[in-house]
């Protein structure tokens, strides 16, 4: 405006009364009559148009214009529009209806009133108060209050709303919200609870070695009219309604209710956003998570072991989250539920990352926690289809998500660029450190955990292939950081040997901040996610078998952890050389690499790949203690043949004829 734009020498002015520059601050006047008589004479420099508005609430209400959809919503009547069916007002009242059924409670009918916005900001046409549910005798003071619901907020809204309202919200200097979650920054498998009824008793896996830990549904019941009655004494509830599943034949609507600002962003960025349009269609939701974190479960409730609970129901195709305020739970727990549905369509449901050729070439990363899903499948070179859920289907891959979670743990702009540049306005940041004043974050930092993370939408990606699907893959890569240092930076599997591996789900990391932790610790996750799974291992693994032996991909099995020793004595591999092995896999070279065979494991290792040193592929040479290796070798593969006793008796394969071969897949010793 005129009053403040620059002048010729690139300096700013004030008017011509307030200027500075050379010519030096001019005097104030203070003179009654001089300004009067200058406003009567003195042409100022007004010569811009004035404000529009009469007030400043006018003025601060003409900040913020209200955004077109892209293409004109249905309802919303058009110009000789035939097609118009319901007002906008309507529309908005039956989403109301929607999400007002949503935190009904089961047992008495009286909830609070449910209004559309924020609270802070009572006016115009926010004070519509329509009240939904069932008309019964108000019983509880809850009945007479309003819960205004912040439904499908951009990110810039929740930014405003979490750094107001949610204490530890701060924005960094890359333009990442920076958050914490609280007590608890990691999932909670041992709170995870499965209700059991007619049908899951006979679909899931129960049981030894099972993540499913029952509850029934009374007291999913007691949970869930705990967390709604704490959502509903809230001012404000947070609602997002999206889509689960590129794959727009198996797409999944799920609804996540929760009560901070920082639980609505990282579902916005990690589901997949529906477009204006598709949310007008909307309709009922598939699934409906419960988010009530901040609140505890009752540990005199039956099943409860802790204050933390994470209730399943499938029946009722809900979840309720209480006391834990970890947001990966509803990320993984919507995963249990993929899991659950897609098998029974013949999808396989897996843990992995994915990306894709030039030429189309598509491979599947599988790994724990940790093991570089999102690391290695986020390549500059490749398309990323998605980091770490997708569906392998009739036609191919598809992703679950919308978005990425990478861990932050020394993330470097050098070794993984892509991922630091996602870190920007819109991505969320969990639990990291960072300087007061630049808020420049520290990523090496663990004063709150050693599992800082950023989620990200995937098309913060530059290469993201959007949408989200591609063709059946051809290699599929398992990942494992073995922190004992006995396994080769890669090996090429046979069906049964990947098999063998992909049930061991095995990794070993170091216990994180613990001081004085030397020893490395296995961990056997089968299907490389077995917190993850609802039915039994086999199902996956007879699926994952056809399907490889159909499209006729090839299995890697690929240590990102240590070389040179285990854990105290040798290193991490560099990302440096990973990444070339995973190059030589893509473009296919490695398949026809001589290979030898190792001990025990029986895995044949290359003996050459460019860009990586010849002598750290095969282990042995890289440990200066030979006979070392050997013990750490035989300890390593006593415990894949412990942790494998209980599948011995189970069948893989069609007619289970894949059992034998695989369990032969296994080390020999
Ligand atoms: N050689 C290597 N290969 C892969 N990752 C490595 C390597 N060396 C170090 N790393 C680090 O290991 C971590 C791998 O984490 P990543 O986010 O990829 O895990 P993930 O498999 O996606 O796990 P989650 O399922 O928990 O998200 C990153 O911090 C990465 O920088
Ligand atoms: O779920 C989480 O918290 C992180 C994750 O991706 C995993 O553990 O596989
Ligand atoms: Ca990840
Ligand atoms: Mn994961």
């Amino acid at each position: 405006m005129a009053e403040n734009r620059g002048d010729q020498n690139g300096e700013f002015s004030f008017g011509k009364s307030l200027s500075i520059g050379r010519r030096g601050l001019a005097k104030i006047q203070t003179d009654k009559k001089a300004l009067s008589s200058s406003s009567e004479e003195v042409c100022h420099d007004d010569s811009g148009t004035p404000v529009r508005a009469q007030t400043l609430d006018e003025l601060h209400s003409l900040q913020r214009k209200r955004s077109t959809p892209s293409t004109p919503i249905r309802g919303v009547p058009q110009a000789g529009g035939v097609f118009a069916t319901i007002s906008e007002e309507d529309r908005h009242k039956q989403q109301l209806q929607s999400i007002s059924a949503s935190l009904a409670s089961l047992t008495r009918e009286t909830g609070p009133k449910l209004v559309k916005g924020d609270p802070e900001r009572k006016t115009g046409s926010e004070i519509k108060t329509t009240h939904f549910s069932a008309p019964t005798i108000a019983i509880s003071d809850s009945g007479l209050k309003f819960t205004h619901v912040l439904y499908n907020l951009s990110p810039a809204e929740l930014y405003e709303q979490a750094i107001k309202y949610e204490k530890g919200s701060f924005i960094t200097s890359s333009g990442a919200l920076a958050t914490l979650s609280g007590a608890k920054t990691g999932r909670a498998p041992r709170d995870k609870r499965v209700v059991k009824d007619e049908t899951t008793e006979d679909d899931l896996w129960w049981g030894k070695g099972s993540p499913n830990i029952e509850m029934d549904e009374h007291t999913f019941l007691v949970n869930r009219e705990r967390a709604v009655d704490y959502l509903n004494s809230l001012d404000k509830v947070f609602v997002n309604d999206q889509f689960l599943n590129w794959d727009p034949e198996n797409r999944i609507k799920v609804r996540i209710v929760s009560a901070r600002a920082y639980h609505s962003l990282f579902m916005h960025n990690m589901c997949i956003r529906p477009t204006p349009e598709e949310l007008e269609d909307f309709g009922t939701p598939d699934f409906t998570i419960y988010n009530a974190g901040q609140f505890p479960c009752n540990r005199y409730t039956h099943y409860m072991t802790s204050s933390t609970s994470v209730d399943l129901n499938l029946a009722r195709r809900e979840m309720v989250i209480l006391g834990t305020q970890y947001a990966g739970e509803m990320k993984k727990g919507l995963f249990g539920v993929m899991h659950y549905l897609m098998p029974k369509r013949q999808i396989l449901s897996l843990h992995s990352g994915c990306n894709m050729g030039k030429d189309g070439d598509v491979a599947l990363f599988f790994g724990l926690s940790g093991t570089g899903k999102t690391t290695l499948s986020t390549d500059h070179n490749r398309y990323l289809i998605g980091d770490d859920e997708h569906c392998w289907g009739e036609n191919g891959v598809s992703n679950i998500e919308g978005g990425c979670y990478a861990k932050c743990i020394d993330l470097s702009r050098e070794k993984e660029p892509d991922i630091w540049n996602a870190i920007k306005f819109g991505a969320v940041l969990e639990n990291v450190v960072f300087d007061e004043h630049t808020r420049e974050v520290d990523y090496s930092d663990k004063s709150v955990t050693e599992n800082t993370r950023a989620a990200y939408p995937i098309e913060y990606i530059p290469n993201a292939k959007i949408p989200c699907y591609g063709p059946h893959p051809k290699n599929v890569i398992l990942l494992a950081c073995d922190a004992f240092g006995v396994l080769p930076p890669v090996s090429k599997l046979s069906l049964a040997q990947t098999m063998y591996h992909f049930i061991s789900g095995y990794t070993a990391l170091v216990a994180g901040t613990e001081e004085g932790v030397k020893e490395p610790r296995a961990t056997f996750s089968a299907c490389f996610g077995a917190a993850f799974i609802m039915m039994h291992p086999t199902k996956y693994a007879t699926m994952l078998a056809e399907k490889m032996q159909k499209h006729g991909a090839s299995g890697w099995l690929v240590n990102t952890g240590w070389s040179g020793g285990r854990y105290g004595s040798g290193s991490r591999i560099k990302l440096a050389y990973t990444r070339k092995i995973i190059d030589a896999i893509h473009s296919g070279s490695l398949l026809k690499a001589n290979c030898t065979k190792t001990e025990v494991f029986g895995l044949e290792i290359p003996t050459e790949i460019e860009g990586v040193p010849s002598e750290i592929l095969d282990p042995i040479n890289t440990w200066s203690d030979k006979n070392a290796y050997k013990e750490t070798l035989l300890h390593l593969s006593g415990l894949f043949k412990k942790n494998f006793e209980v599948f011995l008796n189970y069948k893989v394969g069609k007619d289970g004829n894949l059992t034998d071969e695989i369990v032969a897949a296994g080390p020999v010793f």
